[in-house]
């Protein structure tokens, strides 16, 4: 049960004393005595005789002034808690505090309690997209901080680049503002925060961003991006904004901080993707290139002895897999050069480090190509490594064998012209001497060709020449090389064939094939021929001394053919 007071002078003396504030009301909550303290706190309200108003109880005071019995009272400018003590004789002693202060404090730790949710629940938004989650920041900041737009700035120039904001129908990523547009400027001049709660009350009261905008309350801070000044995080809202507080002021610091290292991430995240994009398109251009120029690069480890191809590579082989044993690659080569390959592969491996070969490889359909193939030995981590390039050579490779074969045989018959006559004599001189063995040459010039010419025109000349260089090169070994020297002159080289009978019966079966009539639809004609023996060692020791040799055999031979027609 609640104690009751005699109110009395005395207790009324001790009320003078007290530093607490307390009225005496009467029995119908009329004022009709302040101690000191109370007509200071209220002035010129609730002065003796003025009638208590209604008491409030609001939802803040029920929470925390539940324990203590308060009841609100709102008197003028005044907030005031009030506790009724009951008393005998018909007064009331009623305490008055002053809860300004204390309501103050409730609501700035509110105010804490809430940032610190807000900064919490940043740390937890997804990181995938890092714009919205700014954005999403803003929002939660915005209304905590009971403010209509939140926004990141990047200075760019005499502009402005919205980076993040929390108003979608008002703005978009990306766009530009002019710089006068926001308190950008002043911002960043700041010492570090600049907080009008009612730019009206400020120096800004005639700036160009109030004229155009109509914006009275802002608070924003620089924001610093890899210790470079950016831009600035800001708050704004139409109407004033009470004065704002520290906590207010901590809590968009703090903000600043935290969009200071989400935009570093999200810079050097895009740094990198613009990295992996160039890469890729530089990649791209790479296999194209290869494509274009059938270019493939491969990779042999000495440790496992596989080779790797690049996608062209495994085309160019015509081979079905990237990854395979290097020996099945081998098998791929021409027999003739596999060999050769073989040799300057493990001379790159063990001595020079570098490898250049062209190979012919047998393809699908019996095709033959040309590949060329260049390496280099490389250190690496996990030991030596030979990577290479290869390029499909096999049409400079063709038109380089049709140039040396126009260059080195007769365009009319194909036989041998006189320059690879001479390489092949030099040759076969060369294999005799060191293995002591000899050779023949027949120099061979057709009779009165001329007249075939003359009689039945040069088309009639050119067949009966082709003719008889075909029965020449039929009739002989692959050993054996047919040339033609001159226009109705031709050499046999013949290997291994030492004067004797077996050259004299040749020779007759030459000059039988060359007799022979050459048959042209229902014209023939006939031709005989001279022909010229020399053999080495006997004859001469070079290929001009026995090619002059048999020319003046067979001259002899032909004085008296000539004389005979
Ligand atoms: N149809 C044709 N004729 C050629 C070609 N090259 C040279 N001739 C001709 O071959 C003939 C060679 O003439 P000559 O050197 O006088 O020889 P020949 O008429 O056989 O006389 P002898 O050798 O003395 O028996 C010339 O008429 C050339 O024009 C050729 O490619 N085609």
């Amino acid at each position: 049960m609640a104690m009751q007071f005699h109110v009395d002078d005395g207790l009324i003396a001790s009320l003078e004393q007290t530093e607490q504030c307390w009225l005496v009301l009467d029995a119908h909550g009329v004022v009709r005595h302040r101690n000191p303290p109370a007509s200071l706190l209220l002035g010129e309200t609730l002065s003796a005789g003025q009638p208590l108003p209604a008491l409030l109880s609001g939802p803040l005071l029920r929470d925390w002034c539940a324990p203590l019995d308060l009841a609100q009272l709102h008197v003028g400018e005044l907030t005031l808690g009030v506790q009724l003590q009951p008393a005998v004789g018909g007064l009331q002693l009623c305490r008055v505090l002053d809860l300004a202060p204390v309501l103050q404090q409730e609501r700035e730790r509110r105010q804490r309690e809430q940032y610190l949710s807000v900064l919490s629940a940043l740390s937890s938004l997804a990181e995938k997209n890092r714009v919205r989650r700014l954005d999403q920041a803003l929002a939660q900041a915005a209304e905590a901080l009971g403010m209509e737009m939140g926004l990141v700035l990047r200075r760019n120039g005499a502009q402005l680049e919205v980076v993040a904001h929390s108003a979608p129908q008002l703005l978009n990523h990306g766009m530009t503002l002019p710089l006068e547009l926001a308190y950008c400027e002043q911002t960043l001049r700041s010492e570090g925060l600049l907080a009008l709660h009612d730019v009206l009350e400020s120096t800004l009261a005639h700036s160009g961003c109030y004229q155009q905008t109509g914006i009275r309350s802002y608070i924003g801070v620089p924001l610093e991006v890899d210790g470079q000044c950016y831009g600035t995080l800001a708050f704004c809202a139409v109407p004033p904004h009470a004065p704002f507080t520290e906590a207010d002021a901590q809590f968009v610091r703090h903000l600043a901080r935290w969009t200071g290292a989400v935009l570093e991430r999200k810079l050097a995240a895009d740094e990198l993707s613009l990295s992996y994009r160039i890469l890729e398109e530089q990649l791209d251009w790479l296999r194209l290139a290869g494509q274009v120029a059938r270019l493939g690069h491969w990779s042999y480890s000495p440790r496992s002895g596989w080779v790797t191809l690049s996608a062209e590579a495994c085309a160019l082989l015509e081979l079905p897999r990237q990854h395979l044993p290097l020996s099945e690659v081998e098998r791929r080569m021409v027999v003739e050069d596999r060999q050769r390959w073989r040799k300057a592969f493990a001379s790159c491996l063990y001595e020079s480090g570098e490898l250049q070969q062209e190979v012919r490889l047998r393809q699908q359909e019996d095709r033959v190509s040309w590949l060329s193939l260049r390496a280099q030995l490389v250190e690496r981590d996990d030991g030596p490594l030979l990577f290479g390039v290869l390029m499909d050579v096999t049409e400079a490779k063709e038109s380089q064998q049709l140039i040396l074969y126009q260059a080195s045989h007769d365009g009319l018959t194909g036989c041998v012209n006189r320059v690879l006559l001479f390489d092949r004599l030099t040759q076969e001189i060369r294999r005799c001497e060191r293995l002591q063995q000899s050779f023949s040459l027949l120099f061979i010039d057709l009779d009165h060709f001329k007249q075939v010419n003359d009689h039945h025109g040069h088309d009639a000349g050119d067949k009966v020449l082709m003719a008889i260089a075909d029965r020449l090169q039929r009739m002989l070994r692959s050993s054996d090389t047919v040339a033609r020297v001159g226009g109705d002159e031709f050499v046999l080289l013949l290997p291994g064939l030492a004067p004797g009978r077996n050259l004299l019966r040749l020779q007759q079966e030459v000059l039988a094939q060359i007799e022979r009539p050459v048959r042209d639809g229902r014209h023939h004609y006939r031709v005989s021929a001279s022909i010229g023996v020399a053999s080495y060692p006997q004859d001469g020791g070079d290929a001009g001394a026995l090619l002059r040799f048999a020319d003046g055999r067979m001259y002899q031979e032909k004085r008296p053919a000539a004389r005979r027609s």
